[in-house]
């Protein structure tokens, strides 16, 4: 496992450890495939790149910051000696949304998986929550998603060759206090995900979802240290779970492993759903009761 100590500024894998930790997949698995990957420049989104790419995939990914888009390339390129493509863009942009997906399906004349995977949100109390601030999380985590998802459907069905979407949720089966808004959009994308998986089988594509626990990303380093000091106790297995635990849950449902699985929701959170409560913005004293 990965040093996952609060004071440690980069939480996430590194380049090289994305570059060789072991798979349980056979190299050529994904063998000309093609992935768009959102948020792809960092954290979980990097390391599906990384494996999707040594499974010999064609990847696509995009973020907002064209330097971490780029160093990501280099170093898949350097690596791996993957060729990964990158857009810099908004996935809160329905325009921009509408290009990443005409660039992606022209250069890669098709798309085989689509990840949902660009997120995220801050913690406060719900009470407190401005009109803005919900907004802009239901946009990031639930809007984006959906025009994506809508549009790569659109695409495939007016091409006839289907492909797969993953979105990366988070557990929310129990409610996730002080982070409501993000709560009542991946609750969304789940049933989204679970109607549509519905009403697209007939035309071939499958709807999934994965929903990660406490995952030891760079992206946590957006929250205060003594949150998450926290994260390796919000489970019963006492730690947190890294990139590469969701990375490969990604692609189990997008290969052929996943061929019969659609409107699932594969839980990836060391047991948190049974037991732990993350508190993005510290416990409450009322609820120190142990
Ligand atoms: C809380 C989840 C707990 C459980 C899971 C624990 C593990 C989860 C980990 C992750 O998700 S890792 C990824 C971590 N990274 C992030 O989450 C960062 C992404 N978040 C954001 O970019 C922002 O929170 C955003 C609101 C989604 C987008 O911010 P941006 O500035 O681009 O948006 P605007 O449209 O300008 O709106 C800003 C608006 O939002 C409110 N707001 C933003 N931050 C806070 C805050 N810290 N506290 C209170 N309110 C906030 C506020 O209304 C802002 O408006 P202004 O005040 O700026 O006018
Ligand atoms: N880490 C965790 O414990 C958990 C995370 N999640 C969710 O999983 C997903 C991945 O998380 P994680 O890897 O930790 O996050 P990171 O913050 O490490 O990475 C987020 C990625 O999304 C990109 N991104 C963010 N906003 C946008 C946007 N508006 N348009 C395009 N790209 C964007 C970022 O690039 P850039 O900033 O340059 O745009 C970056 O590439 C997120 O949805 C997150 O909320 C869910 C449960 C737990």
């Amino acid at each position: 496992m990965n040093d996952q100590s609060p004071q440690k500024p980069n939480w996430g894998l590194t380049p090289e450890e994305l570059a060789t930790h072991k798979t349980i997949f056979a190299p050529d698995l994904l063998e000309g495939q093609r992935f768009l990957i959102t948020g792809g420049s960092k954290g979980m989104g990097k390391a599906m790149a990384f494996l999707c790419a040594r499974l010999g995939a064609k990847v696509m990914i995009c973020g907002r910051r064209e330097e971490l888009l780029q160093e990501t390339q280099s170093q898949a390129k350097e690596l791996i000696g993957a060729d990964i493509r990158y857009r810099a863009m908004s996935v809160r942009d329905e325009d921009q949304v509408d290009a990443l997906l005409d660039e992606t399906f022209e250069e890669f004349d098709g798309l085989d998986t689509l990840v949902n995977n660009a997120g995220g949100q801050y913690p406060q109390n719900a009470i407190d929550f401005t009109r803005k601030g919900w907004k802009s999380v239901l946009d990031l985590n639930l809007n984006a998603p959906w025009w994506l998802m809508q549009g790569a459907a659109q695409r495939w069905r007016d091409r006839g060759a289907p492909g797969h979407v993953v979105s990366n949720v988070a557990h929310v089966e129990r409610g996730m206090p002080q982070a409501a808004h993000t709560c009542a959009a991946r609750a969304g994308v789940i049933y989204l995900s679970r109607t549509v998986a519905t009403e697209w089988g007939p035309l071939g594509i499958r709807v999934n979802c994965v929903a990660p626990g406490a995952i030891a990303t760079e992206g946590l380093s957006d929250y205060p240290p003594e949150a998450t000091q926290r994260f390796n106790n919000v489970n019963p297995m006492f730690r947190m779970g890294d990139s590469w635990d969701v990375a490969e849950g990604v692609v189990y449902l997008s290969a052929p492993s996943g061929d019969f699985i659609t409107g699932e929701v594969l839980t990836i959170d060391g047991g948190m759903r049974m037991w732990g409560t993350v508190w993005p913005a510290g416990v409450p004293e009322k609820f120190q009761t142990y």
